[in-house]
């Protein structure tokens, strides 16, 4: 677990006119949850008060959490209790879900993306989002890479960033002379990676990851949880797992959703791990249900 420990909260540029993408980059400088107090970082997302329905069946009740930034967030909880819906809050995606409706508040960096004024799509750019199935497009490595940056006409050096990403995302090694091949004649364990350089290329703040390694082998499953503590140097990343062991192990705090969509317990994964505070959490994280 990597706790990084930063007391100030950065703040403010100063410029008086910002653009439409800094409209979105407020400063939250509200203090990340911790019981210990030891952990002091800028929080990045800030739910309060999320109600999502899926028609008339309430998905999640009244979730209030504040994330920090630049280290892992595990959502865990039994099928069905969810975790995905809200994941799919942060970047907006339940907008494409005909029969969700979300309330409540959810701040990025201070910023209310539920506001009439953000454009989900210049969200996403700064919240992207890597699949449980390893999703990539019929095309190049390379082009799979750089498939975010044309959909956004981002310029720049795109060998570079190709380089880049797939280094950051632990791939470089094993495909930089296979640049021009399909990315789906890589073996499972690849795709995936490969789909967080595509999630990465783009520079987002946030990460946000939907069972990353459970369609993958032991060997992949550690190699991307490799990749996620040290992602987390950099961004701030918010896994769904329904693997304890994976959750103790990589994730700094730990949020507990049970059956009915509600957030039980939300703290650093030790003290959840080790001594939490509800028994319906110890009950559920020691195998007596779920
Ligand atoms: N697109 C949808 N349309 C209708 N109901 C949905 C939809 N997506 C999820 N639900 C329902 O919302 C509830 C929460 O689902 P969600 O997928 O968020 O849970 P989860 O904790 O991520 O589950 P799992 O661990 O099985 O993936 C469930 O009752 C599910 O059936």
């Amino acid at each position: 677990m990597s706790q990084q420990n930063t007391d100030e909260s950065s703040g403010g540029g100063d410029s008086p006119d910002p653009t439409d993408d800094e409209m979105l980059i407020q400063t939250d400088v509200s203090e990340s949850v911790s019981s210990s107090g030891s952990t002091r970082r800028e929080t990045v997302v800030r739910a309060e008060d999320i109600n999502v329905w899926y028609g008339d069946d309430q998905a999640l009740q009244d979730i209030t959490l504040s994330i920090p930034e630049k280290s892992v967030t595990a959502m865990v909880g039994p099928s069905g209790c969810g975790k995905s819906t809200f994941l799919r809050c942060i970047n907006r995606m339940n907008d494409l879900i005909d029969s969700a409706r979300v309330e409540g508040d959810l701040y990025l960096r201070g910023k209310n993306v539920y506001d009439d004024d953000v454009d989900p799509v210049a969200l996403r750019r700064r919240v992207g989002m890597v699949f449980q199935k390893p999703n990539p497009f019929p095309k190049s490595i390379y082009d799979n890479v750089t498939y975010g940056l044309e959909i956004q006409n981002k310029g720049g050096d795109y060998d570079e960033i190709v380089e880049r990403s797939l280094k950051r995302a632990a791939l470089w090694d094993e495909v930089k002379d296979q640049l021009d091949e399909s990315g789906l004649d890589l073996s499972g364990g690849q795709q995936q990676r490969l789909c967080i350089a595509r999630a990465i290329a783009p520079d987002p703040e946030v990460l946000l990851m939907d069972e990353p390694a459970s369609a993958l082998d032991p060997v992949a499953t550690s190699q991307i949880e490799d990749l996620i503590e040290e992602l987390a140097q950099d961004y701030t990343v918010v896994i769904v797992t329904h693997n304890m062991q994976q959750a103790a192990r990589i994730s700094d705090q730990t949020a507990v959703f049970l059956t009915g969509g509600e957030l039980v317990e939300f703290d650093d994964t030790q003290k959840i791990f080790e001594n939490p505070e509800s028994q319906r959490v110890e009950d559920y994280i020691t195998g007596k249900f779920g």
